[in-house]
């Protein structure tokens, strides 16, 4: 589907919208849960991943397939690695078969587990065959992707000992780290977390327990780049925030009060109001905690006319598509000059944007919904506009609740 869009005849914007849970605490706790069924989920994400993650816990057969899903990947291999008697393959979509397991399966396998490589080593697909895991303590390296370790630590309260991991090398995405342990923490484990030691006690039985999931802050990122590129006065309402997040894109918040948006944390909403100009000059900001909202801050500052340098951005390469290419390449059809690293993206403050250019998505959600607001500053097309179902099925439809105008070619 390739959609036209251009933005609301009226920039002074007043709206309510409600978004469905975070895709990566449903995830957890749809693992949880399939460990320890006496937890109920509430307001679990609509999204593509979340049901991958359901229907790959849930499967009959010895193949599983989990599309584009990162952590269904990385979570399910080690759910399935620690079901004794469990034989499957896991594979995903031809993107899946490019991000790298190495690591978690390495780690897996020193643990006690039994995996194979179908095609090529250190890449999905893979086939498990599933054990009880001996061993309690494993290292493995933490700088590519903290999904590894997440997946550890999720099956960790079903271990005889607990689990002890230790980190080697400087660790990324740390906040998603500690979202997996305040999940485990609600399900009664004890955890610890020291520079490099990461400690995950033995869970006997959980006691009938509901997980409340709070919505997912980096689809929330896409009205924060509305609101930033609006009329002063405009104020979006978003459900169900809470400020106290375990989601590390919630730095939103504190990000954009430099682009003029304040964020006013209500008993379970958020209000974002934008309330003055954006601070003028380049925009710098390290995102290694924060990386699925890099898209979104460097559609904003194009909008904006301001310049950025975003760093911490080393994961970038291996997501959905390889992002950091992936904006350059859109970000200069607007006429913008980039130049990325392979860690870092840095843009230079553009006054007259290119109109009506189509934009690719990569197979890329976060392209597709990155580039949106952009509409309330010129009309452009977006090519594969489906893409956006991975975490956010109901993009465009809120998007129409705003008034921006979205036209099928
Ligand atoms: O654990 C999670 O739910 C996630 C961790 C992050 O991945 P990396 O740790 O690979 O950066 C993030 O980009 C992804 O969207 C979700
Ligand atoms: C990177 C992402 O997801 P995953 O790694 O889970 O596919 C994302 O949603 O931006």
């Amino acid at each position: 589907m390739k959609l036209h869009l251009s933005g609301p005849s009226d920039h002074n914007l007043k709206s309510a919208i409600q978004i469905t849970g975070s895709k990566s605490e449903t995830n957890r706790s749809l693992l949880l849960q399939a460990l320890f069924p006496n937890i109920a989920i509430r307001n679990r994400s609509n999204s593509d991943d979340a049901d991958a993650m359901k229907k790959g816990l849930g499967v009959r057969s010895d193949m599983v397939d989990i599309h584009h899903a990162g952590t269904a990947m990385r979570f399910l291999t080690a759910y399935f690695a620690s079901q004794e008697g469990k034989d499957v393959v896991l594979t995903g979509s031809q993107r899946m078969t490019e991000r790298p397991i190495k690591v978690l399966v390495e780690a897996l396998k020193t643990l006690g587990a039994d995996i194979e490589y179908v095609n090529n080593e250190g890449y999905p697909p893979i086939r498990i065959h599933g054990k009880k895991l001996a061993k309690n303590k494993v290292s493995l390296p933490a700088n590519i992707s903290s999904q590894y370790i997440s997946a550890l630590l999720l099956i960790a309260p079903t271990f005889e000992n607990g689990l002890e991991l230790e980190l080697i090398g400087k660790i990324t995405s740390v906040p998603y780290i500690k979202m997996t342990l305040g999940l485990l923490n609600q399900i009664g484990a004890k955890t610890s977390f020291g520079k490099n030691t990461i400690k995950v006690s033995t869970v006997g039985h959980v006691s009938p327990m509901e997980m409340v999931i709070e919505s997912d802050w980096s689809s929330a990122s896409y009205f924060y780049s509305i609101v930033a590129l609006s009329d002063i006065g405009s104020e979006i309402k978003l459900g169900s925030y809470k400020k106290d997040s375990l989601q590390g894109d919630s730095v939103i918040s504190e990000l954009y009060k430099d682009f003029g948006v304040e964020t006013i944390f209500l008993s379970n909403e958020i209000v974002l109001k934008k309330v003055q100009d954006a601070k003028q000059g380049i925009f710098e900001c390290d995102l290694s905690n924060a990386p699925d909202i890099a898209q979104t801050i460097a559609v904003t500052c194009l909008g904006l006319r301001l310049g950025c340098n975003l760093t911490g951005l080393h994961t970038l390469k291996i997501k959905e598509t390889d992002r950091l290419e992936a904006m350059r390449a859109e970000l200069s059809k607007f006429g913008a000059e980039v130049k990325v690293t392979d860690k870092s993206l840095h843009m230079a403050p553009l006054s007259d944007l290119v109109p009506e250019v189509a934009i690719a998505t990569y197979n890329d959600h976060r392209m597709a919904m990155a580039f949106a607001p952009l509409a309330l500053r010129t009309s452009f097309k977006i090519n594969d506009a489906e893409v956006v179902s991975k975490s956010y099925p109901d993009f465009w439809k809120d998007l129409k609740t705003l008034g921006f105008q979205l036209q099928e070619l």
